[in-house]
Formats: C-alpha cells, structure tokens, sequence
C-alpha cells in the first residue's frame, strides 16, 4: 500500500491532521506542540540507518532536568486499539509510530487510569526517543497540575546526560506496582504480534522492541 510521503503512514492512517508535505521528503514532519523551537537548541536529530530518527543532546544535561512532556494527541482506548491495529500492520518503513500508553495504578494495583497519547501526527521532540531495554537515560513521570484529572507525562533526565549521547527511554514500563505489568490483549497471542527487532544496544538488550499493549 501507498503510504503518505512524509509521515510515512498509510493514506488511511494519515488524517486531516497530517502536516505532509511531498516536497521534503525525508524530513520528519510533524506539528510543533509549542516547545519544540526551545529545545532544540539543546537536542539535535539524527537518522539511524536501523532506528530512524533519533534526538541526541548536542550539551550536557543535567541529572533531574526536565525536558518536555511527551506531546500528541490524547485518545481514547479504544481509538487507541484501533490505530494500533493499523500501526502493527505496516511493513517497513512505516514502522516508526509513536502511540505511548501509560497506565497509572491505584496503590492497590486493583485499577489503573490508562492514558493513549499519539504523538505520530501530532507532538514534539519526544516523539523521537528511542527505546532502550537499560531503561534509557530519560524517565517519564505523571505530574498532575491542579483542577485536571488528566496527568501530563513529562520527562527528565534520570542521571546526568552526555552530548552527544542518545535520549532514551524504556517502552512499555507500567507506572505503579512493579507486578501491575502491561498485558497483551484480549485475545490476542505474543506470537501472532509481529516482533520488531531492537537495535538499543544496550547490555541487557532482549533483541525486540517492547510488544504494544492494546
Ligand atoms: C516513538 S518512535 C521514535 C522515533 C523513530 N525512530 C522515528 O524515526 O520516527 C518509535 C519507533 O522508533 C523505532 N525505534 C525506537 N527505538 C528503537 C530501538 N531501540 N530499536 C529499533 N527501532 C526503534 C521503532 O520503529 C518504533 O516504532
């Protein structure tokens, strides 16, 4: 199937939206949440022959610093599912989607609030971070402003980054008790989700990037 010629997507996938535009092909088009010009700045992107785009600090930064939340469109669950239907479905090179789901769980680990963000049409800088299977040099924490159920997911350096190093961080970890893991479907088996090799390099590297949860 054709796919759109800059974000990649089917033509399907690729809504009203879609910032496309033929005429740069290659270039990563997307559009900016609003933080996007400050921090670049401070992260440059790179293309990965393996990965695709990658953001790479082009300075130190600090242990704690924040960086920006994770922007994109917020969905429901079940539009969540859907489009993953479709992301899962597509051969390479429209392998690079960008759907986060976070799942933040009661203390009890009795029930969780799931949160779908899209961040492949619609985002910032943080829909170009990588996976890591070490858990990256970035991590995603729930900061929820006064008066919004809805939690921003916001990222920080998680220890002292050097420029030129990667910004990374681990898909698929649950956001509470650590047995609250992210399941695969209903209905659904590991085998018939079509694994994607993981090129994060790291020591404790599966060699597959984490399965979505739908
Ligand atoms: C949120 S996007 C990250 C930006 C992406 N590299 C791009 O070019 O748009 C997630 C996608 O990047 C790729 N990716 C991320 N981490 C990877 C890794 N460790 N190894 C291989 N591919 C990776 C996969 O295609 C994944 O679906």
């Amino acid at each position: 199937m054709k796919g759109c010629n800059s974000c990649r997507l089917e033509k399907g996938v690729c809504g009203s939206n879609c910032s496309c535009n033929p005429t740069q092909e290659g270039v990563p088009q997307y559009r900016d949440e609003g933080l996007l010009s400050a921090l670049l700045a401070n992260i440059e992107l790179i293309k990965d022959a393996r990965k695709g785009w990658s953001a790479v600090a082009a300075q130190p930064i600090a242990q704690g610093k924040f960086l920006c939340q994770y922007a994109g469109e917020l969905i429901s669950t079940a539009e969540a599912k859907r489009r993953l239907a479709v992301y899962d479905n597509l051969k390479a090179p429209c392998t690079g989607h960008a759907l986060l789901v976070v799942r933040e769980w009661l203390p009890s680990g009795d029930a969780c609030l799931r949160i779908n963000i899209d961040a492949t049409r619609v985002g910032n800088v943080a829909r170009f971070f990588n996976h890591s299977c070490g858990g990256g040099n970035l991590e995603l924490v729930l900061v929820r402003c006064s008066g919004s159920p809805i939690p921003h997911v916001s990222m920080f350096a998680r220890r002292p980054i050097s420029a030129g190093e990667e910004l990374t961080f681990q898909y698929g970890q649950p956001s509470g008790p650590s047995d609250a893991v992210q399941q695969i479907g209903e209905g659904m088996s590991i085998e018939k989700v079509e694994r994607r090799a993981c090129y994060c390099g790291a020591e404790e590297c599966l060699g597959y990037l984490p399965v979505d949860s739908v």
